[in-house]
């Protein structure tokens, strides 16, 4: 269970408090209007961001003063997932070697990862002989061989087009979901909240509502969020 207890979160004039649980498996979205400070509340999951006052605690475990490195959380950005002058296999080993001299297991493991993602026989490419939905699957592959059992998502699939954004949403729900990582993905976009999340945390008005079911609450949304879907038109 991941807790954001008590967060007061600022950065310059700009602040949110968060007090939410994300409790058991599911996949929770994060939406709100743009600077409503969901990339504020990963980075202060993700410890790139220390809270003004509040925890962060997995399992009853407080680790809101561990470095990035320390903790038990994988990150995807939009941008800067993958090294250019590394190949796939190197790009996805760097989860479990920073130096690079993967063992024997390890090379078959990326392989393994690799496959997962459908990016089998791409292993020595480089980023650039890659299309942008190969580049997103090999980051996700980073973050299966990392095994840590919290994924975030900051709409690292948000330059793909529609459908093959949606290929890559479903494929973050059959592997992480099933493999039963707690992930946490922003979003600007209602259809990808409800079409893998089973919860939705609304930021807005420098607060983050608590996780609520995502079918009802965009059947019947708050004034927050009927404004944000208003002005998305
Ligand atoms: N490094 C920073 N220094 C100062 N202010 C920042 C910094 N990063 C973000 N902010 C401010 O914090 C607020 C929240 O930003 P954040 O990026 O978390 O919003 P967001 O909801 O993720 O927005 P978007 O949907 O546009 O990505 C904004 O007002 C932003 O200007």
């Amino acid at each position: 269970m991941l807790q954001c207890e008590n967060l007061v979160l600022r950065q310059d004039a700009f602040s949110l408090t968060a007090d939410l649980t994300f409790a058991g498996r599911a996949l929770t979205a994060l939406i709100g209007p743009s600077g409503a400070g969901k990339s504020t509340l990963l980075n202060a999951i993700a410890g790139f961001l220390v809270p003004a006052s509040g925890r962060v605690l997995l399992d009853d475990k407080d680790l809101t003063h561990l470095p990035p490195g320390d903790r038990p959380i994988s990150i995807l950005f939009q941008d800067n997932n993958l090294f250019p002058h590394l190949t796939v296999a190197q790009n996805v080993g760097l989860a479990v070697r920073p130096r690079l001299r993967l063992s024997a297991p390890e090379l078959a493991r990326i392989d393994d990862v690799l496959s997962q993602v459908g990016l089998h026989g791409l292993a020595d490419r480089r980023p650039a002989e890659l299309s942008g939905g190969q580049q997103s699957r090999a980051a996700l592959a980073r973050v299966l061989l990392a095994d840590r059992p919290v994924v975030l998502l900051d709409e690292p699939f948000a330059a793909l087009g529609p459908g093959l954004k949606d290929e890559m949403l479903d494929l973050v729900q059959t592997i992480l979901v099933s493999q039963e990582r707690r992930v946490i993905m922003v979003t600007h976009d209602p259809a990808d909240a409800l079409r893998i999340a089973d919860e939705t945390v609304l930021l807005a008005d420098g607060a983050a509502a608590a996780p609520t079911a995502t079918g009802p609450l965009f059947a019947a949304p708050p004034p927050a969020l009927a404004a944000y879907l208003g002005k998305m038109g």
